[in-house]
This record gives structure tokens, C-alpha cells and sequence, in this order.
């Protein structure tokens, strides 16, 4: 069994069927949910502003997403994050393309000041809001996890975040301490919102977790065993959506402690 345990927080994720409060971008909406599904946990996208805060009260964990972003939406988000940080549910940041505009640029700001428990994105992504380089194609990344260690690391100590980077080796850090998660499968990039999808994943797992990094590696790694399983048995990326939400249902913790390939090391 590894030191930071991955099946130990599977198992509880399937005990208690997380219900995870979404306000995501239109693409995100239904493979999202999907994907949360298979996981075993309980999505539900909630937008409107009028009862964001009331529902991330109830919900064990809480994702925000900026990828198909209005000004109504990022109220309604910042009102969320708020009542989640108050009722003590933790929440995660997806800061989809936050390079690309200013209006992004500014969201960004906005939500990480209000304290996110984890920010997940891709190396494009966390270069741009740790320091405002590295802009991406779009919502696609044009750097390597390799090339944002640093910056990952000291955006989480700045902002108390824990922070991950996406990839084809993923990273998570506190600040403290880096791991880094190797798996998944080239054909992930090619299918949309597996990222999105992704931060509803960490957000599961945070839910009644105690140590958020812990819980965002469980994440990480369930995700890359999955997405190696599924890649055995897809011809392309249609046929790999499908595999993958089967393999993600499919996965035990046996299975994840196996096949989990996992380094602990001191962040930068
Ligand atoms: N080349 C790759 N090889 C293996 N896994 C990958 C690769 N690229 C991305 N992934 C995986 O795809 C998932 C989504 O990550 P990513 O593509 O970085 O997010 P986003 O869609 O937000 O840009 C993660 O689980 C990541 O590990
Ligand atoms: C294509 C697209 N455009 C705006 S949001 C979005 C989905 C991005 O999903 P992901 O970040 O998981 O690739
Ligand atoms: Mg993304």
C-alpha cells in the first residue's frame, strides 16, 4: 500500500456517494456528469444565481469552472464559493483558458481570492494565473506539468490551494509537498471536458476527506489508471469516452493500488 493510500479514498468516495455541486461550462455539462457518475458520486449543476449559495451549503464538495464564462455565472460562482467556504465544503477551481482574455484574466483573480481547496488545470492554465505567462491554445495547453512545478508550488503557498497540473505526468502540490501521478493515455486530450470532468473527480474526492493534497492525488491517480485501462481498449477517441466510463465504474481499490504509479517528493 502507498504512503498517501489512493484506495482508501475510493472506498470512502463509493461509501457515501459525494454530492458535488457543479457550476461548469455548457461543454462540461454531461460528460461531467457522466464521468461522476460512473465514479460513483452524485453531480448536480446548479447555475442560477438565485440558488447557487443555498446548494453549495448542502453539497460535500463544490466545482467552478470558468470555461463557458458570463458575468451572471461568475456571481453566481463567487456567491457559491462564499456559502461553501462558510459551511466548510471544500471546493475546486478549474480555471479553463484563464490566459486567453482579460475577462478570464479577472475571473481568475476574483475566485482565487476567495480561497479555493484545490485548483486544478492544465500547465498552460496554472503558468497563466501563478504568473501571467504561459497562455495556451485556447483551452488546451501548449506547456508540460514539468515546465509549472515551480509555479505550482508557489501558487499554493500563496493562496493555501492545493495545486494540480495536468498532463501527460500530472503533478499535485501544497506547497510542501509534490507528487506526481504518471498513467492516463494520449487519446485524454482528444476527447472534451475529460479535464472538466477531472476537477468534479477531485472535488468527489475532497468530500469528507481530511487531507485535501491526499485526497486530489486519490483523484488524480484513479483518473490515470482508468484512462490507462480504457486506452487498452478504445480504436479512437469515440470509442474511448465510452471505455473510459466504463473502466472509471469498473476500478476497485485493489486495482488502483496496483496499477496507481505514484512519487512523493519535497516541493520546489
Ligand atoms: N499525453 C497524455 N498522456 C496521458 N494522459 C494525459 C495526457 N494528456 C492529458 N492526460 C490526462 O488527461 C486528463 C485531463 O488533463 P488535461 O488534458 O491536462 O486537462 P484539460 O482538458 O483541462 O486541458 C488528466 O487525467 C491527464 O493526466
Ligand atoms: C472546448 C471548450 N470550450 C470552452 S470550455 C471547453 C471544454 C474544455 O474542456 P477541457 O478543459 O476538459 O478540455
Ligand atoms: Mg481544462
Amino acid at each position: 500500500m502507498h504512503s498517501l493510500d489512493p484506495a482508501a479514498h475510493l472506498t470512502r468516495v463509493r461509501a457515501t456517494t459525494p454530492l458535488v455541486h457543479n457550476i461548469t461550462n455548457h461543454v462540461a455539462m454531461n460528460p461531467m456528469a457522466n464521468v461522476l457518475l460512473a465514479l460513483g458520486a452524485s453531480p448536480a449543476m446548479v447555475h442560477a444565481r438565485e440558488e447557487a449559495a443555498e446548494f453549495a451549503a448542502l453539497a460535500g464538495a463544490l466545482t467552478l469552472n470558468i470555461g463557458t464564462l458570463s458575468p451572471h455565472w461568475l456571481d453566481a460562482m463567487d456567491d457559491a464559493a462564499r456559502a461553501a467556504t462558510a459551511a466548510g465544503t471544500p471546493w475546486v477551481l478549474d480555471p479553463v483558458a484563464v490566459g486567453a482574455t482579460r475577462f478570464r484574466r479577472e475571473a481568475g483573480d476574483r475566485l482565487l481570492a476567495l480561497a479555493p481547496s484545490v485548483i486544478r488545470g492544465n500547465a498552460s492554465e496554472i503558468l497563466a494565473l501563478a504568473e501571467r505567462t504561459g497562455g495556451g491554445r485556447g483551452v488546451d495547453s501548449t506547456a508540460a506539468p514539468e515546465g509549472a512545478e515551480a509555479a505550482a508550488a508557489s501558487l499554493a503557498r500563496r493562496s493555501g490551494a492545493v495545486v494540480a497540473v495536468t498532463g501527460e505526468r500530472d503533478l499535485v502540490t501544497d506547497g510542501t509537498r509534490l507528487a506526481r501521478v504518471a498513467g492516463g493515455h494520449p487519446l485524454m486530450p482528444r476527447v472534451t471536458a475529460l479535464g472538466c470532468s477531472l476537477s468534479g473527480v477531485v472535488g468527489a474526492f475532497l468530500a469528507g476527506a481530511e487531507d485535501p493534497f491526499a485526497a486530489t492525488v486519490a483523484a488524480l491517480a484513479s483518473y490515470a489508471v482508468a484512462g490507462e485501462q480504457a486506452g487498452e481498449a478504445a480504436r479512437g477517441p469515440g470509442s474511448f469516452a465510452v471505455a473510459f466510463l466504463d473502466a472509471l465504474h469498473a476500478l476497485d481499490a485493489t486495482t488502483l493500488t496496483e496499477h496507481a504509479r505514484l512519487e512523493l517528493t519535497d516541493a520546489p
